[in-house]
C-alpha cells in the first residue's frame, strides 16, 4: 500500500491528470486546424463570461489550434440606438438598417465590442488583432432582402456576403495571431453593409476551410420544440436541419442557416453552444461530453455523446 501522503496526493492529482488526458485525442485531432468562433451579443453581456471566453480562445491558440473570432453585438447596438433615441426593429431576425442605424452599428461593433474583445484576449499575450469585414476586402456584400409571406421586404443596409478574400485573415493566422472580426462588409456598390454575425462567421468558416464553426449563444442549443420544451437536439445531420429550418424563429434562424451552409460547404462540424456556461468552448472541444447542438454533414456517422 502507498504511504498515506502519497495516497492523498494521488487522490487529488489523478483526477486532474485524467481530465488533461481526456483532452489528448481532441488535441491530436484538432492540432493545426482552424476553428471559427462566433461570439454572440447575448452571451457577451457578463464580464466574467467574457473573461472566461478570452481564456478559452487563447487556450486554443496555445494548444495548437487556429482560433478566429467573429463577433456580434446586437444587444449593445440596440442599447446605443435607444440612448440616441433611434428606433430599431427586426425582420426575420435581421435588424432593419437605415444609413443612420448603420453608423451606430459600425461604431458599436468596431469601436466598442471588438476593442473590448481584443483587449481581453491580449491580457494573455500579443495575439488578438481586430478588423472588420471591410478591411482588405475581406468580406464583400450585396443588399439582402427579407422575405415575409412570400414577399420581398426592403430592410435597408443589410447585406449578404457574396465574396470573401481570406488572405488577410490567413496571414494573421500564419503569424500566430487571433483575428477578431466585426460583422460589417463592404458593398461592391460603395455602401457599407450590416451583416448578421452568424452569417458572417459561417461564410468565413467556409472560406478558411475551417474544421469547425462554433456559435455561442444564450440558450443551451437548438430546442426541438421551442418555446414549448427545453429538450435540446444534441446532434443532427445537414438534411435533418434543412427540414427543420422553415419552422425556426427569431435569432435561431440565421444561426442554423449559417451552420447548414457551413457543413454543406466543407466545414467539418458546426456547433451551437450555451455561451452562459463558463468555459463551454473548452468543454465542447476538449472533453468527451459534447454540449449543445452539433450539425454534421450527411455522410458523417452520428455518434452518441461527445464529438463526432
Ligand atoms: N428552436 C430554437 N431553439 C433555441 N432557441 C430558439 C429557437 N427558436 C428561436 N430561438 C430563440 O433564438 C434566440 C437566440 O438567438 P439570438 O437572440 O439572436 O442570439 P445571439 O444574440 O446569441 O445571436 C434564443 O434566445 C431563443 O429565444
Ligand atoms: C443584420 C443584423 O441583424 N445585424 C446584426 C449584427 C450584430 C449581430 O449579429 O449580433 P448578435 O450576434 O449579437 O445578434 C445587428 O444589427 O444586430
Amino acid at each position: 500500500m502507498a504511504p498515506k501522503g502519497e495516497q492523498a496526493r494521488n487522490n487529488t492529482a489523478l483526477p486532474k491528470a485524467m481530465t488533461l488526458i481526456e483532452a489528448l485525442p481532441w488535441l491530436e485531432r484538432f492540432h493545426g486546424k482552424t476553428v471559427v468562433i462566433k461570439f454572440g451579443g447575448n452571451a457577451m453581456v457578463d464580464d466574467s463570461l467574457k473573461a472566461a471566453f478570452a481564456q478559452d480562445v487563447v487556450f486554443l491558440r496555445y494548444a495548437g489550434l487556429h482560433p478566429v473570432v467573429v463577433h456580434g453585438g446586437g444587444p449593445q447596438i440596440s442599447a446605443q440606438l435607444d440612448k440616441l433615441g433611434l428606433e430599431s426593429s427586426f425582420t426575420n431576425g435581421l435588424r432593419v438598417t437605415t444609413p443612420e442605424t448603420m453608423d451606430v452599428v459600425r461604431m458599436v461593433l468596431a469601436g466598442q465590442v471588438q476593442r473590448e474583445l481584443v483587449g481581453l484576449l491580449n491580457e494573455h499575450g500579443p495575439f488578438a488583432v481586430g478588423m472588420t469585414g471591410e478591411d482588405a476586402h475581406t468580406m464583400t456584400a450585396v443588399k439582402r432582402y427579407a422575405v415575409v409571406d412570400g414577399e420581398q421586404v426592403d430592410i435597408g443596409l443589410v447585406g449578404d456576403i457574396v465574396n470573401i478574400e481570406a488572405g488577410a485573415v490567413k496571414a494573421l493566422i500564419a503569424d500566430g495571431r487571433i483575428p477578431v472580426i466585426s460583422s460589417i462588409a463592404r458593398g461592391a456598390d460603395g455602401h457599407v453593409y450590416n451583416i448578421n454575425a452568424d452569417t458572417a462567421a459561417a461564410a468565413l468558416a467556409v472560406a478558411l476551410g475551417a474544421e469547425m464553426l462554433v456559435v455561442l449563444t444564450d440558450v443551451e442549443g437548438l430546442y426541438k420544440d421551442w418555446p414549448n420544451s427545453d429538450d435540446v437536439i444534441s446532434q443532427l445531420t445537414a438534411s435533418e436541419l434543412d427540414e427543420l429550418l422553415p419552422g425556426l424563429a427569431s435569432g435561431m434562424l440565421p444561426k442554423m442557416e449559417g451552420c447548414l451552409r457551413a457543413v454543406r460547404s466543407g466545414v467539418g462540424t458546426a456547433r451551437v453552444l450555451d455561451g452562459r456556461v463558463q468555459h463551454s468552448l473548452l468543454l465542447e472541444i476538449f472533453t468527451d461530453e459534447g454540449i449543445g447542438t452539433m450539425v454534421v454533414p450527411d455522410d458523417e456517422p452520428i455518434v452518441t455523446g461527445g464529438l463526432a
